[in-house]
């Protein structure tokens, strides 16, 4: 299985997760999230980040011109677009760089019609928890919410995953909606404080969820 870990704010911690060979590091460009990646890193220093590491930049109802050069200086190889974005905002960022969309799901959620709009203008889906903020909620939602569902895109699957979740993850991935899912992405749950990650609890963790 692989794994996105969000809200990256160090170039050092981010080189640590490529050891470990961590698909996707994730940057968030929202200014009032605590995890605001510009409070500690600026362009130059995220685009001059190495390794096999594919650098994702979050985004919540940001203006598309600073999206897609926010994509040019930091060197970014997908963008997640985190907010109330449209179909047609998401097709425009989508002729020049990937694009996840993410859905902060509630219970009542008709899941299939939520998404269904954008089949056509995004690469891949994240599904998060709503929460009072946009992300990094820490919250679960109802996974039984995806069972049965051909969801037709490759997704992530995201919100409060916490370092006790392998069974859970095995469980999951057994399910016939798992067919599509692409990567997990972990985020609060793994950190000593907003922003700074946890390595000692990354570490098992990824290597537990490889074998997945
Ligand atoms: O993490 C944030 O601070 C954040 C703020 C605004 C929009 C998105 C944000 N995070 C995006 C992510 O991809 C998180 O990993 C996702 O929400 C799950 O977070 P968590 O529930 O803490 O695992």
């Amino acid at each position: 299985m692989r794994i996105k870990v969000c809200g990256m704010t160090s170039a050092e911690q981010v080189l640590q997760l490529d050891e470990m060979g961590v698909e996707f590091g994730g940057f968030i460009f929202y200014p009032k999230s605590p995890r605001y990646v510009f409070r500690s890193m600026p362009r130059a220093e995220i685009k001059k980040i190495r390794g096999q590491i594919n650098k994702v930049g979050v985004f919540v109802n940001a203006p598309i011109e600073e999206v897609l050069q926010t994509v040019d200086d930091c060197g970014l190889y997908l963008v997640q677009l985190h907010g109330d974005e449209t179909p047609r905002y998401c097709e425009k960022v989508a002729d020049y760089v990937g694009v996840i969309k993410a859905f902060r799901l509630r219970e009542d959620d008709n899941i299939l019609w939520k998404i269904k709009d954008y089949q056509d203008v995004a690469d891949m889906f994240l599904f998060d928890t709503e929460g009072a903020g946009y992300g990094g909620t820490g919250k679960k939602f109802d996974w039984s919410v995806l069972k049965g569902l051909n969801i037709g895109k490759p997704f992530f699957l995201s919100g409060g995953i916490q370092p006790e979740d392998t069974d859970l993850l095995k469980s999951f991935a057994a399910e016939p909606v798992a067919k599509d899912l692409f990567s997990i992405d972990v985020n609060s749950r793994f950190e000593i404080s907003p922003g700074v990650k946890d390595m000692n609890k990354l570490r098992p963790f990824v290597t537990a969820v490889k074998q997945i």
